[in-house]
């Protein structure tokens, strides 16, 4: 739908997971809605990035990028633009480690090959 609509991306979010109990998590469909849509228009991605090694699977899963909401907002209520900036520089510096404790140089090496998932009685387990 969003590509017969001449759309230019897409954000794949659950809105935080604010809005609605019980909904499905957006990395959950991350993959399944970047398979729909294939390279015709480019796919974003947020709902719970705190951690690198988040940025990592959404990359590897298919989104372009990731947005952040919450941890944006806490950095700038407890340390304002200082603060945000340092939630940010946090969370690269995080990326850039846990890319290289996956074997990986850059962003542009994440691919969903470098993802498996696994069913442990109700929970996916997503690891390389
Ligand atoms: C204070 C606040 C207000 C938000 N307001 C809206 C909104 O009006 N509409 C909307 O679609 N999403 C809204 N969001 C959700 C964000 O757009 C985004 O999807 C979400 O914050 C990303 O998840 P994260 O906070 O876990 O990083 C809001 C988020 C926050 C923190």
């Amino acid at each position: 739908m969003a590509v017969e609509a001449g759309m230019d991306g897409i954000v794949v979010s659950n809105h935080g997971g604010r809005q609605l109990d019980g909904a499905v998590g957006s990395l959950e469909v991350l993959l399944e809605i970047v398979d729909a849509v294939g390279d015709q228009i480019t796919v974003l991605f947020d709902s719970g990035i705190r951690t690198g090694v988040d940025i990592i699977k959404a990359l590897c899963l298919g989104a372009k990028d990731v947005l952040i909401g919450r941890p944006f907002v806490y950095g700038l209520a407890i340390g304002g633009k200082h603060g945000a900036k340092d939630v940010i520089r946090g969370l690269l510096a995080d990326l850039d480690q846990s890319l290289r404790l996956g074997g990986m140089c850059t962003i542009a090496d994440c691919n969903r090959s470098m993802i498996r998932r696994v069913q442990y009685g109700g929970d996916t387990i997503s690891s390389r």
